[in-house]
């Protein structure tokens, strides 16, 4: 197995996931840590099986959202057939000298079974935030979306460290510390 740091994160729309593991990025070094995506493999196997402009898909364009319920039904369908699918994609695309790999955005409980199942260094970051401060980020509720499995199915899961992001800079400051006593001492 490897000995690799790995932090799988999660957390609801505009939480501020790509935000935190952004900046984990910055203080660790581009070198050290690589930021691991499981919706990017996702959009790009559906672009090639489609013959789709995976471009296309990535940004908020009407293009996108043309396919986004083709393309959440194929993901579900490839992941009802094989739940390591898309992490078997992103560690494949993922830098082997890093030495801490970060997953952006984990949505389910194979997700974690899977890192824990391969990996012997795991931690699971959750990201929360208030409503109100996600509405400020431009968040809308979005039925299927919000309410779907998807977007809840780790809401109860155990997770081993949680970072709260309402904004407040200090208090995300002094959380990041102690993550990264954490990874120093994994
Ligand atoms: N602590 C923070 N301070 C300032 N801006 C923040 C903070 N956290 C998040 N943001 C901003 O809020 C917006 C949403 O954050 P981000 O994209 O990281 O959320 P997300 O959880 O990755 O969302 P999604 O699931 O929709 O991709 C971004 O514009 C980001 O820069």
């Amino acid at each position: 197995m490897s000995d690799k740091v790995i932090l799988v994160f999660s957390g609801k729309r505009k939480s501020g996931k790509d935000y935190v593991t952004g900046l984990l990025q910055e203080r660790l070094g581009k070198a050290n840590c690589d930021l691991l995506r499981l919706s990017g493999p996702l959009k790009k196997q559906f672009a090639k099986d489609h013959q789709l402009d995976y471009d296309k898909l990535l940004d908020a364009s009407e293009y996108k959202e043309k396919y986004r319920a083709a393309m959440i039904k194929w993901g579900e369908d490839m992941r009802l057939a094989n739940p390591a699918y898309f992490c078997n994609l992103a560690i494949a695309d993922a830098s082997t000298s890093a030495s801490v790999w970060v997953i952006t955005d984990a949505r389910r409980k194979t997700d974690m079974d899977y890192f824990n199942k391969h990996f012997n260094k795991v931690l699971s970051v959750r990201v929360v935030c208030d409503d109100t401060i996600r509405i400020q980020r431009g968040w809308v509720f979005t039925a299927n979306v919000d309410d779907a499995e998807s977007e809840c199915n780790l809401d109860d899961y155990a997770h081993n460290i949680i970072i709260r992001n309402d904004g407040n800079q200090h208090e995300l400051e002094m959380q990041f510390q102690s993550l990264m006593e954490r990874i120093r001492e994994m």
